[in-house]
């Protein structure tokens, strides 16, 4: 809310700076396309001027032909001028708005596809920023239209002032006084609409928060989440309440603003009108003296009415890139975010297939904006071929060390190196590219099957035979059987012939979506949960007979099946507290054996 307090001065600069950003994106979009619109414009705006002139000329032909007869043929050149410019006008403004119209889409969309582009590559760190969920929606909301509208109506600013100054050049071609009229109404009319603007903009600032907030509560009643717990919870009347008040508050919040808006455009008209009927004041005198001949009067007129119609397209413009330049602050600063991770200027490699092992040494992290450390002084050494299991209680870190390991996030302390290498020597894309890994909370793609698994490495066309594969090494190519279309069908519920899975089969398909990857690395981080006891034991076993020399890390709270791992790691409070085989480990008698024991006294 501070950016509605801020001086004239910084929205000033800050008009500027979204402007430059607004124009390097339509030239982004199409160079071609921007130059010939605005040339067209342009073009476009003389036809105006040249059809007052040649009104005036006419009309003085035919005055004159009171006193000196003329024949048609001394016409003619004029009146077939004014058709051509007629004509021209015409069938240039028609080409010129569905061209424009097309080119406006092509911003929109090129504005669309960076701002996805960034969400999808930006580092993870910025997600756990308090205020980043409000930018990116508020970016999000605004990309949809207010670049394409930006454009378009800075695209008609150009050839607005191309009539502007060749009006006034006719206007001044008969007296310097209409000039100072003519720019005077334009001065004031800007002067008063900008009031308007900015009240505008501090309102639609103001109403930001609530309109979001409505929105959300509206989501809340469609988003297939959420929609059994509405149900069962009798939840509907409550939010449909909840969304219409702040509807109606937002509503008549609006309504006054656009009444407020209204009165001062109304006050404008009558003082604008009041300046323009002073020019015709001014040659009606000149006229009853007869210093100014009848076309004058016509070229006054024609030439204050189009002022005064351009004039206000103009202040539009002004408004339009005011506000939108003000809204697309939260869009461009988001394109402009910093990468938290430096790169490395020579980045190191690793080389495939031959990872010998991965070391934590000494490694202490605390989240952005998170309290403590998430992890403090861990040691951990994982060996080449080895399936180590993670294990400890919720908030432990077990999955924060994951992050790290994919570099989501860089260690505030000690090191993490693969064969090694430390990892902030690796460019992230190729370190992520030895790593296959399946999270709690991993992706249901509501696509079809191939491409559920095709997820796993994406590299052009899809290996049918190894998709398969990838099915049968997860245990789930019983999923073709049960689908009419094979690797074709659709899964999910969102798109037409979309077949539901039950959470057991969208785990299974995201399993085999790390089968497929075929990486050095294998994580699963607790996928496991909605599969049962022997279902996951059994994924466990299958797991730890591919990994034929890969790296295994698997997270997990059944100790039934943590005793599969090679060796077992317990994490407690940021730190390894214990680590060795489940036979060690239990003879040891610590926190391991304690676990174990009471998860296994509660199976007999
Ligand atoms: N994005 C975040 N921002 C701030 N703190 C976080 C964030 N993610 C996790 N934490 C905190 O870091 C600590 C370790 O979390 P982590 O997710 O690694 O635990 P875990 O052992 O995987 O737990 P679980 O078994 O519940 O999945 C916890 O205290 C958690 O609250």
């Amino acid at each position: 809310m501070d950016e509605v307090q801020q001086s004239p001065t910084s929205r000033l600069t800050r008009v500027k700076i979204n402007l430059r950003y607004a124009m390097q994106l339509a030239w982004a979009a199409s160079p071609k396309l921007l130059i010939r619109y605005t040339v067209l414009g342009m073009f476009n705006a003389i036809m105006p001027p040249i059809s007052v002139y040649l009104g005036a000329v006419l009309v003085n032909q035919i005055a004159g032909a009171k006193i000196n007869p003329i024949t048609f043929n001394d016409v003619l050149p004029v009146v077939v001028g004014l058709w051509v410019t007629f004509v021209v006008q015409r069938a240039v403004g028609a080409y010129t708005g569905v061209g424009r119209n097309l080119y406006v889409r092509r911003v929109e969309l090129e504005a669309e596809r960076r701002l996805l582009e960034k969400a999808a590559k930006v580092d993870l760190g910025h997600f756990d920023q308090s205020n980043w969920h409000d930018r990116l929606a508020r970016a999000r909301r605004d990309v949809s239209w207010r670049p394409g509208d930006l454009t378009w109506s800075i695209l008609g600013l150009s050839g607005n002032i191309v009539t502007i100054v060749l009006m006034s050049g006719l206007l001044a071609s008969l007296h310097w006084v209409l000039v100072v009229l003519a720019i005077g109404a334009a001065v004031l009319s800007l002067v008063l609409e900008s009031r308007v603007t900015s009240k505008l903009y501090k309102y639609f600032y103001q109403e930001t928060p609530d309109e979001r907030e409505r929105q959300y509560v509206g989501d809340l009643l469609v988003q297939p989440k959420n929609t059994k717990e509405v149900r069962a919870y009798v939840l509907a009347d409550y939010l449909l309440g909840r969304h219409r008040n702040l509807s109606e508050t937002l509503f008549k919040k609006r309504e006054q603003m656009l009444k407020m808006g209204s009165r001062i455009s109304v006050v404008t008209g009558i003082i604008t009108g009041t300046i323009l009927a002073l020019a015709y004041v001014f040659v009606a005198v000149r006229g009853i003296k007869g210093t100014i001949d009848p076309g004058a009067v016509v070229l006054v007129i024609g030439a204050f009415t189009s002022v005064s119609g351009t004039l206000s397209n103009i202040s539009s413009t002004f408004v339009a890139v005011d506000q939108h330049t003000t809204f697309l602050d939260d869009y461009f600063s988001f394109l402009h975010v910093e990468t938290l991770l430096p790169i490395p200027e020579t980045p190191k490699t690793i080389p495939h297939t031959s990872i010998e092992d991965i070391v934590f040494e000494n490694v202490s992290f605390h989240y952005p904006g998170g309290q403590g450390d998430a992890l403090r002084h861990l040691d951990l050494h994982i060996r080449k071929g080895e399936l180590i299991a993670l294990v400890g209680e919720n908030g432990a870190g077990k999955s924060t060390l994951i992050k790290l390991l994919l570099r989501f996030y860089d260690v505030n302390d000690g090191s993490i190196k693969i064969n090694g290498v430390d990892i902030r020597d690796i460019h992230p894309n190729v370190l992520r590219d030895h790593i296959g890994v399946l999270f709690q909370d991993y992706a249901t793609y509501e696509l079809s099957v191939r491409e559920n698994v095709a997820m796993g490495r994406q590299n052009g066309t899809a290996d049918d035979t190894k998709i398969v594969r990838a099915l049968q090494d997860s245990r789930s190519e019983w999923l073709l059987q049960k689908m009419p279309n094979g690797l074709d069908s659709k899964v999910g519920r969102l798109f037409e012939g979309g077949h539901d899975l039950s959470g057991g089969e969208w785990q299974r398909l995201a399993l085999a979506r790390i089968m497929y990857r075929n990486a050095d690395i294998w994580i699963l981080d607790e996928p496991t949960a909605s599969l049962d006891p022997e279902a996951e034991a059994a994924i466990f076993a299958e797991l730890k007979e591919n990994l034929k020399g890969r790296i295994g890390i698997v997270i997990s709270h059944r100790f039934s099946t943590v005793r599969i791992a090679d060796r077992i790691a317990v994490i407690g409070d940021g730190r390894i507290t214990e680590v060795g085989s489940h036979e060690e480990l239990i003879a040891a008698g610590n926190t391991y054996a304690r676990l174990f024991e009471l998860q296994a006294s509660g199976y007999r």
